[in-house]
């Protein structure tokens, strides 16, 4: 059998389209577009591409796009000043802190600085809090846009038996909440899981959040099994996910790295913006997005 390839870049446009329209009827409502500040410390070059091109989406998004690129020698101090500009400017309906912050700053206090209904990463403590306990808030973009996917293909995810492959605050964990959400049955593994392919080969739903190359391998795939793979792994043959090729062989859909999670992260950001606009404007959050 070979995988049925989910094509996340094609949902993305689609999801980017339909952000666009709600932003158009944002605009006209309220009187001014909706805005997004993206910031970032350093010159790193990866980091710089994403903030590139999610300047470009928001553009074409019909939203305002606020650029930020501070020195890489740019203090804690200065970084939570211009936050707290971000968070009193009425233009700004969302701010995201590209990651990482250079090893001088301590992330978790710029991150928690962050307006929580300008959060449009999702990463506040209070968005983590509100998606533990069903209020509605900001949902960090990645694992957002892999729900979409998989309700794309499995409109009722309930009581599938769902494996998330990592733990981090920016992806295993609020995926792992969202899976929940959804009323599928919820594994998360790790580093100190003792027999994590034991748990993989159990699972109608993989996710791999992990940072390895080639970490899931075919054989601990049930056959059938939809595989989202969120790695973005940057090798001598390019980019790659968490995901080993073979795996394509026994997975019923599996998603591409490029192609796959990447852009679906972006096109979130985009909706995440409008929906943080239309609630700080009192407007209905816009239907189906
Ligand atoms: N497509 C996209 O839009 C995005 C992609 N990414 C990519 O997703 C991947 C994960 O990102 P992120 O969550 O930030 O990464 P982190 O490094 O923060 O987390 C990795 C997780 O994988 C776990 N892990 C590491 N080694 C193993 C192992 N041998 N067995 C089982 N689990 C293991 C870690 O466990 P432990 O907690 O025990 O250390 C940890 O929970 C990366 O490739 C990243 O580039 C990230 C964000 C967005
Ligand atoms: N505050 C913050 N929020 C983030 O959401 C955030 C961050 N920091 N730091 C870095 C990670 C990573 N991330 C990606 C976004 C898009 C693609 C993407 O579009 N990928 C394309 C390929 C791009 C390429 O070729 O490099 C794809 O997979 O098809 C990938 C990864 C967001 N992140
Ligand atoms: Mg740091």
């Amino acid at each position: 059998m070979t995988a049925r390839t989910i094509d996340g870049k094609a949902f993305a446009a689609t999801l980017r389209a339909r952000v666009g329209d709600a932003a158009a009827d944002f605009t006209a409502r309220a009187g001014r577009k909706p805005g997004l500040a993206v910031v970032l410390v350093g010159e790193d070059p990866a980091s710089s591409v994403y903030v590139r091109s999610k300047g470009k989406a928001t553009l074409a998004a019909g939203m305002e796009s606020f650029e930020h690129r501070l020195p890489a020698d740019t203090g804690e101090d200065a970084l939570i000043a211009l936050v707290d500009r971000l968070n009193a400017d009425d233009a700004v309906d969302g701010i995201l802190v590209q990651l990482p912050l250079p090893r001088h700053i301590d992330e978790r206090a710029v991150l928690t600085r962050i307006d929580p209904d300008k959060d449009v990463d999702g990463f506040h403590p209070v968005n983590a809090g509100r998606l533990a306990t069903g209020i509605d808030g900001l949902v960090p973009c990645t694992p957002l846009g892999c729900v979409m996917l998989l309700k794309d293909l499995h409109p009722d995810l309930s009581g599938m038996e769902a494996v998330v492959i990592g733990r981090s605050n920016i992806v295993g964990k609020p995926m792992a909440a969202l899976l929940l959400k959804e009323s599928a049955t919820v594994t998360t593994v790790h580093s100190r899981t003792r027999d994590v392919a034991a748990h993989v080969r159990g699972a109608d739903i993989v996710v791999a959040a992990v940072g390895i190359p080639a970490f899931v391998k075919a054989d601990w795939v049930k056959p059938g099994a939809t595989v989202i793979d969120v790695g973005i792994n940057r090798t001598d043959d390019g980019l790659v996910g968490d995901v080993d090729p073979a795996v394509a062989e026994v997975a019923g859909a599996l998603t591409p790295v490029p192609g796959g999670v990447g852009p679906m992260t972006i096109a979130v950001l985009m909706r995440n913006t409008l929906v943080a606009a239309c609630r700080r404007a009192g407007l209905p959050a816009p239907a189906g997005l």
